[in-house]
């Protein structure tokens, strides 16, 4: 007897008919299988969805705010080591690649700033020879005063002399691939993807990983293999580019450069002979620090037992150009439990990405104004993270002064503990003018700390009454 009782099964009505063919049986049997598999896996997607529901339901929802670079994947990445570290794993070769991106911007970034850097002192030197050269005053009748700074009215953007030679030229000749090697680069990680995948991806940093339709994994294989060419070619710039980085000259002209080489992109070029071994594989501390612009929304679940059974755990990854107004607003505000804010404070002497006319740390307090005033997040938790604590100690400790940005704070101690108390008394003021009966929490970290992930969980478990 058959196991498929046809009365029961949604796609097939009635019973056989009396005179059916073996063909005809043949061919009933077949469909009512597949009528069966269908049915079957509807029912299972419906399980599989009932239980995502239940568990976003009661899972924490965590959304992470804050200006583009200040530290938000950072932060997931921590969680995945911690709680998801096949996650990782899997998507180390996108990571190596992302690294080495890191890596080549940097150096095509120095490459700029010394050609502008070359560019300039020509120019300048052109101007001082005309300048005193005795037929051009006769012929215009002029005498040129005297000059110490070569000539540049009012010391110009540079001052220094910079004694560039054929070397430096050679070396911008023969690291000129990596402006290919950047774009292929570039390509590999964003451009084939990023139309279909803009919007809410979950669990990965890379999209396309995700992806498992035929025609995106051919097209992954054809990448691979232009990745490969693309590697080769930058594997044979590595001596150049420590030339380039070792070189006394360049060095001089990168101290008086604004901004300076992001901090990541400096401790990847002092690292360079194990990043270039053929067997690189990067490590978890080369992972947390790589940069890679989040597009969209990432969703990152997380399944956690700290000792007292499980807890799920939702991230919700805001990336790019994040502003107040933008695309997170209309899906998170009734179903979030935890807004972490991060507020870089080594960026008070920077201008926002988003906007350059403002600066990045007034743009924070602008975001954070606007957190606090809006009504439809009243019942929600609010965390902020005062972060890069180690880049703002760098800068302080360089000879910045955060008094010449940030006119308000007066004569106070240029430390990080003065600065940070201020800071800290800034947040609190704006939350507590906003009429929010909140509660303020206010750590100060590092996203590239892994206590971070403890710091978050404490904060967000202390409201968990409330939650
Ligand atoms: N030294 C240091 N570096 C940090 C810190 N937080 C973040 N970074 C680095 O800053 C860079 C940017 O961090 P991301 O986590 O990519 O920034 P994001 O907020 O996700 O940026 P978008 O995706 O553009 O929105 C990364 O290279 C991090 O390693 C920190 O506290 N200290
Ligand atoms: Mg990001």
């Amino acid at each position: 007897m058959s196991s498929t009782i046809p009365s029961l099964n949604p796609f097939i009505h009635g019973s056989p008919p009396k005179d059916e063919s073996p063909l005809e049986r043949a061919r009933r049997k077949q469909e009512e299988a597949q009528a069966k598999a269908i049915s079957d896996a509807i029912d299972k997607q419906i399980e599989q969805d009932r239980i995502a529901l239940k568990t976003h339901k009661r899972a924490i929802k965590v959304l992470l705010l804050g200006q583009s670079g200040s530290g938000k994947s950072t932060i997931v990445k921590n969680f995945q080591l911690r709680y998801a570290h096949s996650a990782l794993v899997r998507e180390q070769s996108s990571w190596k690649i992302a690294i080495y991106l890191n890596l080549v911007r940097s150096v095509t970034m120095i490459l700029d700033i010394v050609d502008e850097a070359m560019k300039e002192q020509h120019d300048r030197l052109t101007d001082q020879r005309r300048s005193t050269s005795p037929s051009r005053s006769y012929q215009n009748g002029i005498a040129s005063p005297p000059s110490d700074n070569l000539g540049l009215p009012g010391g110009g953007a540079r001052d220094s002399v910079f004694d560039f030679s054929e070397k430096h030229k050679l070396l911008q000749l023969r690291l000129q691939p990596l402006t290919r090697v950047q774009s292929d680069l570039e390509r590999h990680l964003s451009s084939a993807f990023q139309p279909e995948y803009v919007g809410r991806t979950v669990n990965t940093a890379f999209p396309c990983l995700a992806a498992e339709s035929p025609k995106l994994s051919r097209h992954h294989t054809k990448f691979s293999e232009e990745i490969h060419d693309t590697t080769e070619i930058l594997y044979s710039c590595v001596s150049d580019i420590k030339q380039l980085c070792a070189d006394d000259i360049v060095q001089q002209v990168l101290k008086g450069t604004k901004p300076p080489l992001e901090r990541f992109s400096r401790s990847f070029m002092e690292d360079i002979d194990r990043l270039m071994s053929r067997d690189y594989k990067p490590s978890d501390e080369d992972i947390v620090k790589a940069r890679v612009r989040t597009t969209g929304v990432q969703e990152h679940h997380f399944r956690i037992n700290r000792g007292q059974g499980d807890e799920d755990w939702i991230l919700h990854d805001v990336g790019g150009s994040w502003a107040p107004q933008s695309t997170w607003r209309p899906y998170y505000f009734d179903d979030i439990d935890s807004i972490i804010f991060l507020a870089p404070m080594d960026c008070f002497d920077q201008r926002s990405e988003e906007n350059p006319t403002v600066n990045r740390l007034e743009n924070t307090i602008i975001s954070w104004k606007h957190i606090c005033n809006c009504k439809l997040l009243t019942n929600v938790q609010l965390i902020l993270l005062l972060t890069k604590v180690d880049l703002l100690k760098e800068k302080l400790e360089s000879g910045v002064r955060f008094d010449k940005y940030v006119l308000s704070y007066g004569g106070r101690a240029n430390d990080v503990l003065s600065i940070t108390s201020y800071l800290r008394r800034h947040f609190k003021t704006i939350l507590q003018k906003s009429g929010s009966q909140r509660v303020f929490h206010c750590y100060l970290t590092s996203a590239i700390d892994t206590n971070v992930v403890h710091t978050i969980q404490s904060a967000v478990l202390r409201d968990a009454k409330t939650l």
